[in-house]
C-alpha cells in the first residue's frame, strides 16, 4: 500500500469509529431504566416482560437476559427531562444504576462532544444554523392516498421532550422542507417513498418518525422468545456503505440521546464480536450494512420478526442490482413483518422510475414524496464543467488546489474532495498530491476499514485537507465544511454526479463542483447539461454542442423531466400487487414538464459496496 500523507500524522486511537474500545465488560438495562439516576429506586420498577427466571438470573449474575428485551411500559419520557440529565456535560444517567449488576458501567456517551471538536477546529466562524431562505421556492410533490399536510414548525409536531430536546441540541431550528412534509406522514403510520435534494435533512426526517414512535409505543403486547443471544431490534436502517452506517448512527444517537432508545451499528470490515456485545446489550434501532447484517442472520444473533419501522437511505442505490438480492433476502425472505405490519420508508436523491417500480414491493399503500425534482441537484451548488484531456489532469488540478489555497483563509487549504474511477487511481493521485506538498488521504475499498475511517477523520479535522474518493464516498456522508468537488474522472450515471457533487452546498450552505470532462465522457455530456441547466448553471457552449451530438443513451432520465416524479401518476392502469394512486399534489407552481419522454436505459450495473 502507497503511504499516505497522514500516516506520518498519528493514527486514530483504537477507540476510533471503526474499532470501537473494549468497555467494562456490561450488562443488560432494560430501556425504562436506562436514563434513571443512581438515587433511582430500582425496586419500583415496572415488571418486565421477560420470565421471572431470566430476570432474576440477570440481576444476580449480570449475565444478560434475551437481547431486545422489551419493557411494558411505554419508553418515552414525556414528563420532562430533569436538569441532571440535560445538557452537554458528560451524558446522562443512562446505564448508570448503581445497584450492584452494573457496577462499573460506562454511561452513555455524550454524543454532541465530537461535534465540539469539529467546530473548535474550524473556529467559529462557521453558521450552524440553515440557510432556510435557499429552500423557499422549492417545488414539492405529494402523491398518494390522504396525504397528511406538512407543518412549519418542530412545535407542531409530537415527537417528545426528550427528541425535542435534542433537536435543540443539534441546533435545528426549523424543520427542512422534506422534514417538515415526510415527518408528519410517516408519525401517520404511512409508507413513504421521499426524494429530496442532497444534503437536505433526510437523515432527522427519518429517524425522528421512528425514535418518537419507540418512545410512545407501549411494547406490552410484544413478547420477545425466549432466545438467548439473539437481539430483537424494533426499528432497521440499512445504508449502503460502512461509513454512512456510522453517520447515521452517530446522528441517531444525537437524537436519540437520553430517550431510552438505544441504537446500535453494524457494519463490515470491523470486528464482528464487538457488535455481538453490543447487540447484547439490547438494540431498538439497528443501523447496518446489508452484507453485515446478513452474516448477523445466518449466525443467528439478529431476528427482525419484531421489525416495525424499516428505513432504507439511500434506497435506489439499495435496490439496484448490485444489492437488490440482499434487501430481498433481508426484507423478505427472513422473518421481517410484511408491507401493511411494518412502515417502511425509503429516501434518496435521485430515484429512477425502474428502480420506483421495483420499490413498490416493499411498501404499502404509500406516500410519494419530492422535494426539488426527483435526482435534481441544488442551487446553492456551483457547478463548473471543464474540457480537460487525461494527460492534463493532473496539472490542471494542481492549478486549482494552488489557487484555492492563495485564495484561501491565511493561505489555508479548504477541505477538498477528489472523485476518481478507480482504486489504484485514488492511490496513485494520493500519493502524487502529498509528494506535491498537498497533504491528502484516499478513500476506497481496497483499504482496511481502519484505513478508511482513519482517512475520513484525518479530512474531517482538516489535516489532510484532501480527500481522494472513488464512488465509496459519493453517497451521503454529510463532511462539514467541504468547500470544493472535483471530478477528476467523472462517472457514467448522472445520478452518482448527483450525489458526488452533493458532498458540498449541504444544509443551505454553498459550494463549489468542478468537472474535468473530455470525450471519454461523452455519453454524459447530455444529462450533464439538462441538469446544470435545472440548477440555472452555466452551460459551456461547448458541452452543449456534446450533449447536442450525443445519441438518446443510457443516462436519459425517462417520463418525465428528470424522471421528476411518482411512477404511480405515468401507469395507465392499477397493475395487480400495486397500490392504487390516489392523485397528485404540487406546490409551488411545480409542473413535471415533459422532456425527452420515452423509456430509460438500464440501471448501472455495479456490485455491492459493503
Ligand atoms: N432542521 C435542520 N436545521 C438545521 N440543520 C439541519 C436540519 N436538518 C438537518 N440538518 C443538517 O443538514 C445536514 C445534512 O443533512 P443530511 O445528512 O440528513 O442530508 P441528506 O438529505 O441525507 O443528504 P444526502 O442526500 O447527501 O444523504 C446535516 O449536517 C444535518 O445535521
Amino acid at each position: 500500500m502507497l503511504t499516505s500523507c497522514s500516516d506520518s500524522t498519528e493514527k486514530a486511537p483504537a477507540g476510533g469509529i471503526g474499532v470501537p474500545t473494549r468497555g467494562p465488560r456490561t450488562s443488560y438495562v432494560p430501556p425504562h431504566l436506562r436514563n434513571r439516576s443512581p438515587s433511582v429506586d430500582t425496586t419500583s420498577a415496572p415488571v418486565l416482560h421477560y420470565d421471572a427466571a431470566v430476570g432474576s438470573g440477570h440481576q444476580g449474575h449480570g449475565g444478560p437476559p434475551p437481547a431486545g428485551i422489551r419493557s411494558v411500559g411505554p419508553r418515552n419520557d414525556r414528563g420532562g427531562v430533569s436538569s441532571s440529565r440535560g445538557g452537554n456535560g458528560g451524558g446522562g444517567a443512562w446505564n448508570n444504576r448503581n445497584n450492584g449488576w452494573d457496577h462499573g458501567r460506562a454511561r452513555e456517551s455524550n454524543p454532541f462532544q465530537d461535534e465540539l471538536d469539529t467546530e473548535q477546529a474550524f473556529g467559529a466562524q462557521e453558521n450552524t444554523g440553515i440557510n432556510f431562505d435557499a429552500y423557499d421556492d422549492i417545488p414539492v410533490e405529494t402523491s398518494g392516498k390522504d396525504v397528511p399536510p406538512p407543518v412549519n414548525t418542530f412545535a407542531e409536531i409530537d415527537l417528545g421532550e426528550a427528541l425535542n430536546l435534542n433537536i435543540r441540541r443539534c441546533k435545528y431550528v426549523k424543520p427542512t422542507p422534506v422534514q417538515r412534509y415526510a415527518i408528519p406522514i410517516a408519525l401517520a403510520g404511512r409508507d413513504l417513498m421521499a426524494c429530496a435534494q442532497t444534503g437536505s435533512g433526510k437523515t432527522a426526517a427519518f429517524c425522528f418518525p421512528i425514535i418518537s414512535g419507540i418512545m410512545k409505543s407501549s411494547q406490552s403486547a410484544l413478547r420477545p422468545p425466549r432466545m438467548p443471544r439473539m437481539a430483537f431490534p424494533l426499528a432497521l436502517i440499512l445504508s449502503p456503505t460502512r461509513e454512512l452506517s456510522l453517520q447515521i448512527h452517530e446522528e441517531a444517537r444525537k437524537f436519540a440521546y437520553q430517550t431510552g432508545v438505544r441504537v446500535v451499528v453494524a457494519y463490515g470490515g470491523a470486528p464482528i464480536n464487538l457488535q455481538l456485545r453490543e447487540l447484547e446489550r439490547g438494540v431498538d434501532i439497528l443501523v447496518a450494512t446489508p452484507g453485515r447484517l446478513v452474516d448477523l442472520l445466518e449466525r443467528a444473533r439478529v431476528s427482525l420478526q419484531l421489525i416495525r419501522y424499516l428505513a432504507l437511505d439511500e434506497a435506489d442505490r439499495m435496490l439496484d442490482m448490485g444489492f437488490e438480492p440482499q434487501i430481498r433476502r433481508i426484507v423478505q425472505q427472513m422473518d421481517m413483518p410484511p408491507p401493511g405490519l411494518r412502515q417502511t420508508m425509503l429516501f434518496s436523491a435521485t430515484f429512477p422510475k425502474e428502480i420506483q417500480r421495483l420499490a413498490a414491493d416493499f411498501l404499502s399503500s404509500y406516500v410519494f414524496l419530492a422535494v426539488g425534482r426527483v435526482g435534481s441537484s441544488t442551487d446553492l451548488i456551483v457547478q463548473r464543467v471543464e474540457y480537460v484531456l487525461e494527460t492534463d489532469k493532473r496539472s490542471h488540478l494542481m492549478d486549482l488546489l494552488h489557487a484555492q489555497r492563495a485564495n484561501g483563509d491565511q493561505g489555508k487549504q479548504a477541505l477538498t474532495l477528489v472523485f476518481v474511477e478507480t482504486k489504484k487511481g485514488a492511490d496513485s493521485l494520493e500519493h502524487w498530491l502529498c509528494m506535491n506538498h498537498f497533504p491528502a488521504s484516499a478513500i476506497h475499498g481496497d483499504r482496511s476499514q481502519q484505513d478508511r475511517e482513519y482517512a475520513l477523520r484525518s479530512f474531517k479535522t482538516g489535516k489532510t485537507p484532501i480527500l481522494v474518493a472513488t464512488d465509496v464516498a459519493a453517497r451521503g456522508l454529510d463532511i462539514p465544511h467541504v468547500a470544493h468537488v472535483v471530478n477528476f474522472d467523472l462517472p457514467n450515471d448522472i445520478d452518482d454526479y448527483v450525489h458526488r457533487i452533493g458532498r458540498t452546498g449541504r444544509a443551505g450552505k454553498t459550494g463549489l463542483a468542478t468537472a474535468f470532462f473530455n470525450e471519454n465522457n461523452s455519453s454524459l455530456a447530455r444529462p450533464l447539461a439538462d441538469l446544470m441547466q435545472e440548477a440555472h448553471q452555466e452551460v459551456p457552449a461547448w458541452l452543449s454542442r456534446f450533449a447536442a451530438r450525443s445519441t438518446f443513451g443510457r443516462n436519459r432520465r425517462g417520463g418525465g423531466r428528470f424522471g421528476s416524479r411518482d411512477f404511480r401518476r405515468d401507469t395507465p392502469f392499477n397493475r395487480g400487487g400495486m397500490d392504487s394512486y390516489g392523485g397528485g399534489h404540487i406546490n409551488n407552481g411545480y409542473v413535471a414538464s415533459g422532456g425527452y419522454g420515452g423509456g430509460f436505459g438500464p440501471t448501472t450495473v455495479t456490485s455491492a459496496w459493503d
